[in-house]
């Protein structure tokens, strides 16, 4: 018995866009909502949500079986992190802060078991193996693993062509708000210099042959990048809906205080 098919590579790889959506409530309640609500993708976002390994776990639980992929993205690509991540049953991560092309050989060792990589072999103990029970998991594992690196900032931009050629890397991701603070324009991910960057690298990323992504609230640019072939586009934030329906619903109600 083989590792589970991981339908959201074979998506990426067949050309078939996968629309998705953040999750940073942290919190398993939310995300088994979000799994049924009718996105292709969710991201369980390590780095800047209160996420740790326990409530990243919660978070796969309650999403397996249902119609959303999870993605996890961990605080850094650490071998560590990402040894724990694949043994907690994550089969796509996506990596922050990618800035070379050694970096991202690095993190394909990462999600590789020996002799090619560094994976650590833990499989017995592991959710990923559904606990031993997929007997095959050790020789299946990473053809079910979809890697997928953030480019987000100018060093890693001037990088990108390089970070494409690297093989075993399934995807690249260019993250608007951080290449937005290192190109001087911070909180304006918007700006016409940024935009520029972000729809030349998506270029760059389909025509390598890779799978290119965004998370952008923006539907100008969510459907510039999808006409130039991004396959992975996040285009809402759970913390920022909650945020935002919470305020509107609380100054409608307040209009009742004033009799
Ligand atoms: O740089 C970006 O944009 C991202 O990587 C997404 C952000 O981390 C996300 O928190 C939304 O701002």
């Amino acid at each position: 018995m083989p590792a589970p098919k991981n339908t959201f590579k074979q998506a990426l790889k067949d050309g078939d866009p996968q629309i998705g959506c953040w999750l940073g409530l942290a919190d398993p309640y939310i995300a088994e909502i979000s799994a049924g609500a009718g996105f292709d993708w969710l991201l369980i976002d390590g780095e800047h949500a209160p996420n740790d390994l326990r409530s990243i776990v919660a978070q796969l639980q309650v999403i397996a079986g249902r119609p959303a992929h999870p993605v996890v993205r961990p605080p850094i690509g650490e071998v560590w992190m990402i040894k724990q991540l694949l043994d907690a049953g994550a089969q796509s991560l996506l990596v922050p802060m990618v800035e070379t092309a050694e970096q991202a050989r690095e993190l394909v060792a990462a999600v590789t078991y020996p002799p090619h990589g560094l994976r650590g072999v833990g499989s017995a103990l592991a959710r990923a193996s559904d606990f031993s029970g997929i007997a095959d998991y050790l020789t299946t594992a990473r053809d079910e693993i979809c890697l997928l690196a953030q480019v987000e900032n100018q060093k890693g931009m001037e990088a990108l062509d390089d970070i494409l050629a690297v093989e075993g890397l399934d995807g690249v991701f260019i993250g608007p708000s951080d290449l937005a603070a290192d190109m001087g324009y911070i909180g304006q991910a918007g700006a016409p210099a940024v935009k520029t960057a972000v729809l030349d690298a998506m270029e760059r990323i389909v025509d390598s042959g890779k799978a290119a992504g965004i998370l952008t609230l923006d539907t100008e640019l969510q459907e510039k990048c999808r006409d130039l072939g991004a396959t992975f586009i996040a285009t809402d934030i759970d913390v920022t809906l909650f945020a935002r329906n919470m305020r509107a619903s609380a100054e409608r109600a307040g209009t009742l205080r004033k009799g």
